[in-house]
């Protein structure tokens, strides 16, 4: 099997860089500065354990790979790049060869089976960064990261066994689900607090905050019978397979949505994190008002071009009478 990577940033940096340097067979498609920076001089890869440099062959869109029926896709893009990472892949040619989708939220699997037959979802355990061009910083050890790989809608098969094992062989923990977008909305509980680190840090301040938001999800999945997995800090695989740790020379931007702001690059994942809450609570009749206003956070951070951690906690809270 042959990856390719859609998406060389943080997660699907890592995973390129992880797969190249454990010597499989690795594509990815990256742009702009990312995409120089790799074609000259690899991917620099710095983790707890180990500071390295990956080279794999980088194309800036799919119609540069001439495809192989025994190739797999990883999309690792952010979810409001996915329609277009997709119409690429279309437009290249890509038929029913398994495509992984590698991100968080619950949408890109649904926006990928409308173009393709062979979807399957991973849930991302795995805390990156990405911020200069050339480099992706992982804290996750003694694995990368922690992924959960099933078939979407439902159930497994080969690939997923297969992926599970190539990703294993990476440097991170796969494990084969039948059931993988239950992980996947249970990790979408722990990203509603994106925007509000991207907005205000991870300080215990903001705790009330994270438990409106999150109180909402759950009451949001109860009415529309979805019944959650737990991978947060309660996931008994995290002791030995996924502590996080410094990384020497190297200082924790924070959650992909607040990366996104510290690079500037002009899009959120907000209105597919906090907006899939919103949209279950509007089909299913409950209020989400800490989501609605966290929807509209996101557009604002953007608009106003506000810094990273640079709104006030306690406004905030007195904004939501917390
Ligand atoms: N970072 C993390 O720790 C974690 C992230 N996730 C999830 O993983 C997914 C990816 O996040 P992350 O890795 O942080 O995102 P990044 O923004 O770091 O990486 C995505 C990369 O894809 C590039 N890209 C987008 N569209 C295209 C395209 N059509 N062709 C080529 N390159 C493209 C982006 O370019 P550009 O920079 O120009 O936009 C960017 O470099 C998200 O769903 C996120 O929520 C999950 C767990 C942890
Ligand atoms: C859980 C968390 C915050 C880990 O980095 C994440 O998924 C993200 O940054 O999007």
């Amino acid at each position: 099997m042959r990856i390719i990577v859609h998406g060389v940033g943080a997660v699907g940096g890592t995973i390129a860089a992880g797969l190249a340097l454990s010597g499989q067979e690795v594509v990815g498609i990256a742009r702009g500065r990312q995409l120089e920076a790799i074609r000259a001089n690899g991917l620099r890869l710095r983790s707890p354990d180990e500071d390295v440099v990956a080279r794999f062959d980088c194309v800036g869109d799919p119609s540069e790979i001439d495809l192989r029926p025994d190739d797999a896709v990883i999309l690792t893009t952010k979810t409001q790049d996915t329609a277009g990472a997709l119409a690429q892949l279309r437009a290249a040619g890509l038929t029913d060869q398994p495509l992984f989708c590698a991100q968080n939220g619950v949408e890109n699997e649904r926006l990928a089976l409308r173009l393709f037959p062979n979807v399957h979802g991973i849930t991302v355990m795995l805390p990156a960064d990405y911020i200069t061009p050339g480099e992706v910083s992982c804290f996750g050890t003694p694995r990368h990261g922690i992924f959960d790989i099933g078939r979407f809608p439902g159930g497994h098969d080969a690939d997923d066994e297969a992926m599970a094992e190539a990703l294993t062989a990476s440097g991170i923990g796969g494990f084969v689900r039948d059931d993988v977008m239950r992980y996947k909305y249970g990790k979408l509980i722990l990203n509603l607090g994106n925007v509000i680190d991207a907005a205000l840090g991870s300080g215990e301040e903001t705790n009330p905050i994270l438990d409106m938001l999150r109180a909402e999800g759950a009451a949001v999945f109860e009415a529309a019978g979805i019944d959650p997995v737990d991978v947060g800090a309660a996931d008994p695989r995290r002791d030995e397979l996924m502590q996080l740790r410094d990384v020497e020379g190297v200082e924790r931007t924070g959650s992909s949505s607040r990366q996104s702001l510290a690079r500037g690059a002009g899009s959120i994942e907000t209105d597919y994190l906090n907006g899939e809450v919103v949209l279950l609570g509007r089909m299913h009749g409950v209020p989400t008002p800490g989501n609605d206003w966290a929807l509209a956070l996101g557009r604002r951070l953007l608009r106003e071009g506000i810094a990273p951690g640079a709104l006030d906690v306690d406004a905030v809270k007195a904004e939501l009478g917390l």
